[in-house]
């Protein structure tokens, strides 16, 4: 279980002293995916980058627990795999290197095992031809179900996506987001998803929450009724889909593009 308590954050510098998050309070169990949803400024990305250990935390605790043992989260010991917006490749190395420099930086490279399974996701994430191309040769798409091969294949303890399909186009974003489910299912890492879409929330988070502009929570709905389903006209989903509009609005999202 993932366990954030009351987690403050601020960027301070000689000129300002902005508070972004303060007392954030989340738990996550194993194999839960959770979708935050909030308007711009709230600290979305700020949370993500301190989960990944790029940005300090200036009060709170992250922690991991495993057979009631409390560890703090440290991307030393924990493995953390992130999909940014801008998939975060190298351009100098091919995709096959991209996708195994985490491991190797880790010091947790074989061959036999990884090559095996680079084939496997590859080939479930329709990325088998590309692999010995650069990311300059390749389309948005390709490259973000390229950098989905890359975290997978590093068996995240926790996996960290900010906006992961918002550049790319309607149809490709769809077919990325049904191949990055099937992959998901089939490893289940527990996963914090960053996203300003309200059908992509309920597709992809298993808990679906609501920040406010100001870093805390306005609505937390645990075991989402649709996650893996598709966006239907069915009038429960639909009124789901109105009520987080109307949460997102009270916290000061332009909610018009949804
Ligand atoms: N490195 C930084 N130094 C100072 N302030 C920052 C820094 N990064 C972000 N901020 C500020 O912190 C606040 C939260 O930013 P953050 O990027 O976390 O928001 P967000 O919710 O992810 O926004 P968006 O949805 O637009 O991506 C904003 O006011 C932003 O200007």
């Amino acid at each position: 279980m993932l366990i954030i308590n009351d987690l403050s954050i601020r960027y301070k510098s000689k000129s300002e002293d902005l508070p972004v998050i303060s007392s954030l309070s989340l738990q996550l169990e194993k194999g839960e995916s959770l979708a935050i949803l909030g308007p711009s400024g709230c600290g979305k990305s700020t949370l993500i980058n301190a989960l990944s250990g790029s940005l300090p935390v200036q009060e709170g605790t992250m922690e991991f627990t495993d057979k009631g043992q409390y560890c703090p989260l440290n991307p030393k010991v924990h493995k953390i795999g992130y999909i940014p917006q801008n998939c975060g490749l190298l351009p100098w190395k091919t995709i096959r290197q991209n996708c195994l420099l985490p491991l190797k930086i880790r010091k947790e490279y074989d061959k036999y095992t990884h090559t095996e399974e680079l084939n496997r996701l590859s080939e479930a994430l329709n990325i088998k031809d590309i692999l010995d191309k650069y990311p300059n040769q390749l389309s948005g798409g390709q490259l973000q179900r390229s950098a989905i091969a890359r975290a997978f294949l590093l068996l995240p303890d926790l996996l960290l996506m900010d906006e992961p399909f918002s550049a790319l186009d309607e149809i490709t974003r769809t077919e990325a987001r049904e191949l990055f489910l099937e992959v998901w299912k089939n490893q289940r890492p527990t996963t914090i998803l960053v996203t300003h879409s309200i059908e992509e929330a309920l597709y992809l988070g298993s808990t679906v929450c609501v920040f406010s502009a100001t870093g805390g929570i306005v609505k937390y709905h645990k075991a989402n009724p649709f996650f893996g389903q598709f966006e239907s006209d069915n009038a429960v989903y639909l009124a789901e889909k109105q009520l987080l509009r109307e949460h997102l609005m009270t916290a000061g999202e332009r909610v018009d593009i949804i």
